[in-house]
């Protein structure tokens, strides 16, 4: 074991910990981020090209914390010199009088989000090869848009590295102690650390039984899908197609989302915001394709300019929580180890925010934000063990 006692070691390299160990590192903390596989990987959650960027949220917290998260973008792309962000609007379609689009449209006002509100008759006008459901409403966030995942990954983690950071990949942990000095142990090394932050995204639990706490987490597969357009173009950028949510397309089920042609030239991707429940480490021998069926009947009804069956399929993991809301926490017994986890399929857009946040646990700081909706004690009675 090396004498060097970190400030903060961060364990998982994905957007959540590399915002994370970014922050500690400004705030000139001496930081590791340990990451289980050779970067960059697609075996977690912060792959791929693109993510939406929102204010659009019922919740008045995640509204908030979505103007600031805006502002440490718009930073990183200065700081970094490349641009992670596109603008494209987001369109938002739901059932009219329904209670999640009601409650939606009433927080856009309250917060003077910039919206437009699309009637029935002016719909096909502003968005064309798009069908509205009967009995749904539209509106559009005007400033929402494309973040570039998988670059601004790698901007970060460069930015982390330039401010003195330093990443171990290839190094999955296989041991924590807690202590006054945490020690980490790896499957080439042992490392010690005043404080730890655990960003282990699908892997938390797995991380979390190592210090006793098991928090309810559901893993679950995502097929992510490309549609061909039948004309190449319909659905792209170039067109201004915005982003697009449609809330509760039948009873009972998940949104269903789509972004528009960017990334592979001619192929749209539409995605089912849910999936079956795998192990992380065997995302792959998931092959429930329910979300695909479902997917096939909404292309079909909705988008007609799309070939109703996926040209590619790639996979990626959410971690859900029971609320779907994130765990931003410190360990209910041991104060220097702190929790980001439950991302619930829609963290990436707060990367920068989180980060912030768990620093400042991390370094024993009062949080900016008040993280009561973050909190683990929420979860008391879905706890599986004592917390
Ligand atoms: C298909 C899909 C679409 C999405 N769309 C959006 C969107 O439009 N907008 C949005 O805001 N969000 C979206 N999200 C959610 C967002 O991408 C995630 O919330 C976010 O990437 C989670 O990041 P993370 O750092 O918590 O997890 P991860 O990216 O999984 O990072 C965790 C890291 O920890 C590492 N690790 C785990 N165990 C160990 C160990 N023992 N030792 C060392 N390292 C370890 C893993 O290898 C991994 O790299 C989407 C997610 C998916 C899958
Ligand atoms: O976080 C988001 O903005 C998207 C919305 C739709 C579901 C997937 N995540």
């Amino acid at each position: 074991m090396s004498s060097e006692v970190f400030d903060c070691i961060v364990i998982g390299a994905g957007i959540q910990g590399s915002c994370t160990a970014y922050q500690l590192a400004k705030n000139k903390q001496k930081t590791l981020l340990l990451e289980q596989f050779v970067l960059p990987h697609s075996r977690g959650s912060s792959h791929g090209q693109t993510r939406v960027i929102r204010k659009t949220y019922e919740e008045d917290f995640y509204i908030q914390m979505m103007h600031e998260s805006y502002e440490l973008w718009a930073q990183l792309e200065r700081e970094a010199g490349v641009e992670l962000h596109r603008r494209t609007g987001l369109l938002v379609m739901g059932p009219e009088n329904g209670e999640g689009f009601s409650r939606l449209k009433a927080t856009m006002q309250k917060h003077k989000i910039p919206t437009v509100f699309l009637e029935k008759q002016e719909f096909s006008q502003h968005i064309p090869n798009v069908n509205l459901a009967d009995g749904n409403g539209a509106l559009i966030d005007t400033f929402a848009g494309v973040l570039y995942a998988d670059r601004a990954l790698r901007a970060v983690q460069r930015l982390f590295q330039s401010c003195g950071g330093v990443i171990k990949d290839g190094e999955k942990v296989i041991d924590i102690r807690p202590g006054v000095e945490v020690t980490v142990t790896t499957g080439s090394g042992v490392y010690r650390g005043r404080s730890l932050v655990i960003s282990a995204g699908p892997w938390a639990n797995t991380l979390l039984t190592h210090t006793g706490l098991q928090l309810p987490l559901k893993v679950v597969k995502i097929n992510v899908c490309y549609w061909k357009e039948k004309i190449p173009g319909t659905y792209s950028v170039g067109q201004s197609f915005p982003c697009f949510i449609e809330m509760e397309p039948k009873e009972g089920e998940y949104d269903i989302y789509g972004l528009p042609s960017n990334e592979y030239p001619g192929l749209m991707k539409v995605c089912y915001h849910m999936g079956s429940e795998t192990e992380p480490d065997e995302r792959d021998k998931q092959t429930d394709r329910g979300d695909i069926d479902i997917l096939v009947r909404y292309v079909t009804r909705c988008l007609p300019g799309l070939v109703p069956v996926p040209a590619v399929v790639e996979s990626c993991m959410y971690t859900v929580t029971p609320d779907h809301n994130f765990v931003l926490d410190s360990h209910p017994t041991y104060s220097n180890i702190i929790i980001g986890a439950g991302f619930s399929g829609h963290g990436f857009k707060f990367g920068p925010i989180v980060g912030k946040l768990l620093s400042q646990l991390a370094m024993g700081q009062v949080p900016s934000y008040d993280l009561s909706p973050f909190r683990i004690q929420r979860f008391q009675s879905h706890a599986r063990s004592s917390l």
